[in-house]
């Protein structure tokens, strides 16, 4: 049994957060960037009510205003902020709150880019295009050599079928799904869900 920690990002309906919780998630991801999964914070603190305690809550930014991050930190019951554009480490740690930053494999080196953030709690390797979204579904070369000082959360394409290999490959503190357990953009499939997490950690 591996003890790779498990994330399930881009929630959007109530039963969908239940059945994560519920199948074994530690972390859960509400997306407030440019999104299809994009989130209202009224809708927000509504979900993130109802896991409360144990389960980390993580929501994820994209070179946003620090006044609407803040907004939504002052409504939505937040545990972790995960930064997913060209923000520097000064503005990440501003908001006084744990953070993790993702970094675009196709960026460059991913251990220079990481280095950059020294207050982060972990990063986010992903395969999006530097400056584009995330949730992308596509993985990254897999064989390209990562060295990075902070717990790596891997992203990027991974599913029910690849997630062991990945977690042999990389030894992750996290691994980070989104499209690879979902029907359509937002909307989460229950048997991915459970899978994905007795794979991550079989
Ligand atoms: O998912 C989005 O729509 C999104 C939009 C803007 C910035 C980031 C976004 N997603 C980030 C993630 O959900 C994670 O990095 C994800 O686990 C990787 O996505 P996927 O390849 O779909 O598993």
């Amino acid at each position: 049994m591996s003890n790779v920690k498990v994330k399930i990002c881009g929630l959007v309906r109530e039963q969908d957060v239940m059945v994560a919780a519920e199948a074994g998630a530690d972390v859960l991801g509400f997306i407030f960037a440019r999104s299809p999964r994009r989130l209202e914070p009224a809708q927000a603190a509504r979900l993130t009510e109802r896991v409360r305690g144990g389960i980390i809550r993580v929501g994820l930014f994209m070179d946003q205003d620090a006044d609407e991050v803040q907004a939504i930190l002052d409504a939505v019951e937040l545990d972790l902020l995960q930064f997913h554009g060209s923000e520097p480490n000064a503005y990440c740690r501003s908001f006084g709150r744990p953070f993790i930053k993702a970094i675009s494999m196709r960026a460059g080196d991913p251990g220079e880019l990481a280095a950059a953030y020294p207050d982060a709690q972990g990063i986010v390797l992903d395969s999006h295009e530097p400056g584009g979204a995330g949730g992308t579904g596509q993985t990254f070369d897999w064989r390209r050599p990562v060295r990075v000082e902070q717990p790596v959360w891997l992203a990027g394409g991974l599913n029910p079928d690849n997630v062991a290999e990945a977690v042999q490959r990389f030894s992750p503190y996290a691994v980070d799904v989104s499209s690879g357990v979902e029907d359509s953009p937002g909307v989460k499939n229950h048997t991915l869900i459970r899978t994905f997490i007795d794979h991550a950690r079989r």
